[in-house]
């Protein structure tokens, strides 16, 4: 499998990151950043060339991972040579239909990935042109399940799994983040604080997978009657924690529908 990457940040790295520990694909990359793309190719063993349509030359599949302002530049640039090869997108806010307004009729791909696909615990939702066949569904769908758990989905659902899953582990990791601060202030190192609330998350989800518990179950066990725990879960109410949290994640999903 050859796949090319244009841009080679965050995204792309963690993508080549998880390609890497389960397929064997030639990869070739190509970042406007001259330092980024020979960093990547690296790292990744990656073979770095010097255009974007040297990357549509040299691949089957192009993965297109630059930001959603630069994403018609690139588009504008290669739809010359895509012809019948695939195109990826992971772009927030980028519909097919968008994209199609510059390639034409082009076999597209619509990936909405999240950073935890580099330890293969991504949830990506993904959704493909009419132009894609079986058989190239089957291929594209299979490079991503290597990489976690995929959401194949009808479009309308991209800018929702975008504020979910995609913006998803900056909002685990800002709660994570509040409650290791919680543990300084309470006297705990910075490091030690950080560490013990990791295992905090990971005993949670773990304990909730294995044992098939709700939250609610998770809360009726370990809030004693007139204990401790009932007041923090007190504090959080009378602050609407939650309520902020799911407005957080709404105005992620309008900020999605709404990229440009
Ligand atoms: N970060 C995340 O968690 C997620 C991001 N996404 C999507 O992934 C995409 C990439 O995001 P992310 O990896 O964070 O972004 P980064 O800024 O980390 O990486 C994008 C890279 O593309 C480069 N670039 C810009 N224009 C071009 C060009 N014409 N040709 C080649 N390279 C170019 C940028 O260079 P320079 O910096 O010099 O402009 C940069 O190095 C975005 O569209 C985003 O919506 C999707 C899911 C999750
Ligand atoms: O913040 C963003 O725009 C991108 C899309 C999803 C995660 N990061």
């Amino acid at each position: 499998m050859k796949i090319g990457i244009i841009g080679c940040g965050n995204m792309a790295s963690s993508i080549a990151h998880s390609i890497k520990q389960s397929l064997e694909p030639q990869l070739f990359c190509y970042d406007i950043d001259l330092d980024k793309a020979h960093m990547f190719s690296r790292v990744y063993g990656a073979t770095k060339v010097d255009s974007e349509m040297e990357i549509v030359n040299n691949s089957n599949i192009i993965i297109i991972a630059v930001k959603p302002k630069d994403i018609f530049d690139v588009l504008e640039k290669i739809k010359d040579g895509i012809s019948e090869k695939i195109i990826v997108s992971i772009a927030a806010g980028i519909s097919i239909s968008k994209i199609k307004e510059v390639v034409g009729g082009k076999k597209i791909v619509r990936v909405m990935p999240n950073i935890n696909i580099s330890v293969q615990k991504g949830v990506m939702g993904i959704c493909f042109s009419e132009e894609v066949t079986a058989d190239e569904k089957e291929k594209i769908l299979n490079l991503f399940k290597s990489m976690g758990e995929v959401i194949a989905t009808d479009e309308k659902h991209m800018d929702a799994i975008t504020a979910l899953f995609g913006s998803g582990p900056a909002f685990v990791a800002h709660f994570i983040e509040s409650c290791a601060d919680a543990a300084v202030k309470l006297g705990f190192s910075r490091q030690e604080s950080l560490n013990l609330i990791l295992t905090l998350f990971e005993g949670t989800v773990v304990n909730m997978k294995n044992n098939m518990l709700t939250t609610q179950q998770v809360k009726d066990m370990v809030t004693s009657p007139g204990g401790t725990t009932i007041e923090g879960l007190v504090e959080f109410e009378r602050r609407a924690v939650k309520g902020a949290i799911i407005d957080g994640i709404l105005k992620a999903y309008e900020r999605a529908k709404n990229i440009l």
